[in-house]
């Protein structure tokens, strides 16, 4: 479970302010308009932006001050923030610590991963020898191998064509099993496709969760006119 308490996030004069919760095991998207505030919403989740406000939860434990490194949160981004330096293997093995020459067993472990989303036999390659689906298959990989409870998706796939975006949103839900999701998307059929329920984002507030065939037939009055936009 995620839990907002008068959460207030500031990133430069900016703030969103988010006060419900997030059911535990399932997937919850985010709408809202360009600007409004759902990448500060997660990013503040993740750490990487301050709370200036009430206190957040995760599984019932208080990660208002934690360090990003420290939360049982794991992140995957639009750009997927694969290091081009490094092979699948050293880029996926961050998940499990620092080293660039990773033991035995978590080569295993990367290994086993990469076969769960389809790369097995592409652990030498680096990124730039991989199609974008494929590169998005890795950020997966790494943000499942933290082994989180809570997984943070901001628009991870929005960069692939619609056939395989489905397939990666596909994918994420059913490796992502018993954790809880958070995903942002500019596409409310993704949220028809994937999410149990949807948080609307409009400008410096994310409004609580509502079940998504709700959302989607009967939106929240604030979001009525993102809604005539689409
Ligand atoms: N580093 C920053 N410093 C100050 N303001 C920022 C910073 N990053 C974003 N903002 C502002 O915060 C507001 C919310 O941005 P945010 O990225 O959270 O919106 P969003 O809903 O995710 O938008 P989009 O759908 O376009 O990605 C915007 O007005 C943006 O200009």
């Amino acid at each position: 479970m995620l839990t907002f308490e008068g959460a207030v996030f500031q990133q430069g004069s900016f703030i969103v302010s988010a006060d419900f919760a997030v059911s535990e095991g399932g997937v919850t998207a985010v709408i809202g308009p360009s600007g409004a505030g759902k990448s500060t919403l997660l990013h503040g989740v993740a750490g990487f932006v301050p709370q200036v406000a009430g206190r957040t939860r995760v599984q019932g434990r208080d990660v208002t001050r934690a360090a990003p490194q420290h939360r049982p949160v794991s992140m995957l981004f639009q750009d997927n923030n694969l290091f081009p330096h490094l092979t699948v293997m050293q880029n996926v093995a961050l998940a499990l610590g620092p080293r660039l020459r990773p033991a035995r067993d978590v080569r295993d472990r990367v290994e086993e991963m990469l076969d769960h989303v389809g790369l097995s036999g592409l652990s030498d390659r680096k990124p730039a020898g991989l199609s974008g689906g494929q590169q998005s298959r890795v950020a997966l990989a790494r943000a499942l191998l933290q082994d989180r409870p809570v997984v943070l998706m901001d628009e991870p796939f929005s960069a692939l064509g619609p056939a395989l975006k489905d397939e990666m949103l596909d994918l994420s839900v059913s490796l992502a099993q018993g954790r809880t999701v958070v995903m942002i998307t500019h596409d409310p059929a993704d949220a028809g496709r994937i999410a149990d329920a949807v948080i609307g984002v409009v400008p410096g507030r994310a409004l609580p969760p509502v079940p998504t065939q709700t959302f989607l037939t009967d939106p929240p009055d604030e979001m009525r006119d993102y809604f005539s936009l689409l």
